[in-house]
């Protein structure tokens, strides 16, 4: 049939029917974006297709240009940036029962099945029971318990770093790994053979990558979910529900073998036992092993990126090494290595741990959030289902409250006057918002500042010297501009003992 061969009539009528449906479309299009604040120029009906190759670049101009929130469109879905630490208060911390809840990625939540990780659950009930289990264990009371561990594993990863400095970012995350798995169930990856750390690493590489925007089509065309998985084009399907099966080995193995330890009265005082111990309801198990998977999935990448930006840190600014040891010095002598205890005596060292994360923030973006309700905000309407995200960037990059931003300068927050207690404290924003905010803080500040302490107080760290002259190699520092974990690519580096007998007190202190 040709157009010509249809009557005018229905001609007429389909021309009609199509006018209406644009009409319909464009009057949609402005109904659901435009009470939401600007943003950078969309394109027609696909809108700003992905995030730019320069992300936190854009971001932070963005920021600049749009003020304290603006929208981006992206393949037709509103997202709300909040480009203020002023707007996420007021959207993600007062307004956290609109605000708390995460978006859905089918691939990720629902072919994976990570929407049970307490990280990503939106079922209020279920979020609460696992923020009362985050809360009990890693209260900054209950983490005290940890800083054995902590000290312990740090010490042993400068050792390995003394021995062997090319693999530094091995050497930090096994450190991390350890300390998440033996707080979880008591496990010494040490002791065991590594196999399921192997798995381990793995799940978190798979985690990581099932979540990035835009990487599966079924994101875009949920509707693809229900396709059988022999058809051509499925093998997303295929490779995520092997991926599930994996997630879940990974979370079953460690667990059973502390309730097996439990049983036999073996079992070493872990998380794990200790929810176990506390729990009256069979049916807590789900969530608690879902709580101790929680402690690697969303907390070793974090803490061992944060601590290579804390030694891009050194190697960029080298008189934040000299004064750090010279307090070291002052405050611990060189007797005995220092240990989280002396937190409070070590200013410096303390406020180099939140310059670290302000300066390089590991969550560029934090982590999204989804408006469950409408919400009216600085003359805007927010439709219930928008997505949101932090600006974490742009705000560690305020001049305002952080003068001269790109240089790494601990002083700040040691300025009480300057800029008010809250500041001083540390970069919370680093650390999301509301009901959501990161429960595990304090441990991950314990364990960087463990990290601070035991390298500045052990080693002289500087970029190896360039070929045989004495002068150190100019080392080109990059690093991702992602709204991904962010952390240096890895660069190298020297590492020397700082003065006779350092490394034989550190030593002692692993073998005790
Ligand atoms: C430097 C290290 C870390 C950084 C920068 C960091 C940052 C964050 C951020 C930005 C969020 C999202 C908050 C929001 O949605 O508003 C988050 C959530 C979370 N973090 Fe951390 N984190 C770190 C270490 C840890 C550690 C060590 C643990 C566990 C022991 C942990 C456990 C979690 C969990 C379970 C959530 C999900 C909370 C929820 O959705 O209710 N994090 N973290």
């Amino acid at each position: 049939m040709t157009p010509e061969s249809i009557p005018l009539s229905a001609r007429f009528q389909i021309g009609i029917a199509f006018l209406l449906i644009v009409a319909a479309w464009i009057w949609h299009g402005k109904r659901s974006s435009a009470r939401l604040p600007p943003g950078p120029n969309p394109l027609p009906i696909i809108g700003n297709i992905g995030l730019p190759k320069d992300t936190l670049s854009s971001f932070k101009n963005w920021a600049d240009q749009y003020g304290d929130i603006m929208t981006l469109r992206i393949m037709g879905k509103n997202i709300l940036i909040l480009n203020s630490k002023a707007a996420a208060d007021e959207l993600l911390e007062k307004r956290s029962s609109s605000t708390y809840a995460r978006p859905v990625y089918t691939m990720a939540h629902e072919i994976v099945g990570t929407k049970h990780f307490p990280s990503q659950t939106s079922d209020p009930a279920t979020h609460k029971t696992y923020r009362r289990m985050l809360a009990m264990s890693l209260s900054p009371r209950a983490s005290e318990a940890y800083r054995p561990t902590q000290m312990l594993e740090i010490r042993k990863a400068v050792m390995d770093m003394l021995n062997e400095a090319d693999n530094y970012v091995a050497a930090i995350q096994r450190a991390v790994a350890s300390i998440a798995l033996q707080i979880a169930y008591g496990y010494d990856i040490n002791k065991e053979d590594d196999g399921l750390i192997k798995k381990i690493q793995r799940m978190m590489h798979i985690i990581v990558e099932v979540q990035i925007p835009g990487r599966f089509l079924v994101d875009v065309i949920p509707a693809l979910k229900y396709l059988p998985t022999w058809i051509p084009g499925m093998k997303f399907k295929r490779d995520g529900e092997l991926w599930a099966a994996q997630i879940r080995e990974v979370e079953q193995i460690p667990f059973d073998r502390v309730k097996r330890d439990m049983a036999a009265g073996t079992a070493k005082p872990s998380l794990v036992s200790t929810l176990l111990e506390q729990s009256s309801a069979v049916d807590e198990e789900k969530w608690i092993k879902m709580v101790a998977g929680a402690l690697y999935n969303a907390g070793a990448e974090t803490t061992s990126a944060a601590i290579q930006n804390f030694l891009a840190a050194i190697v960029m600014f080298p008189d934040v090494q000299k004064k750090a040891q010279r307090e070291l010095d002052a405050v611990i002598g060189r007797d005995r290595p220092p240990t989280i205890e002396d937190r409070a005596h070590l200013p410096y060292c303390s406020a180099v741990v939140h310059e670290t994360l302000r300066w390089q923030p590991v969550t560029p973006g934090a982590i999204p959030h989804v408006f469950v309700h409408d919400e009216e905000f600085m003359g805007y309407r927010i439709p219930k289902g928008t997505v949101t995200l932090a600006n974490v960037w742009a705000m560690s990059r305020n001049a305002t409250e952080y003068p001269d931003p790109e240089i790494f300068k601990p002083e700040r927050f040691l300025e009480a006057d300057k800029h008010g207690a809250e500041n001083v404290e540390r970069f919370r924003v680093g650390f999301g918002f509301g009901r959501r905010v990161c429960p595990g803080i304090a441990l991950a500040e314990a364990s960087l500042f463990a990290a601070v302490v035991s390298i500045l107080w052990t080693c002289n760290i500087s970029p190896p010297s360039s070929g045989s002259s004495a002068k150190p190699q100019e080392i080109e520092m990059r690093f991702g501009n992602t709204l991904r974990i962010h952390r240096p690519d890895p660069f190298p580096i020297h590492v020397n003992p700082r003065f006779l007998g350092a490394v034989e007190l550190i030593r002692d202190t692993i073998r005790d």
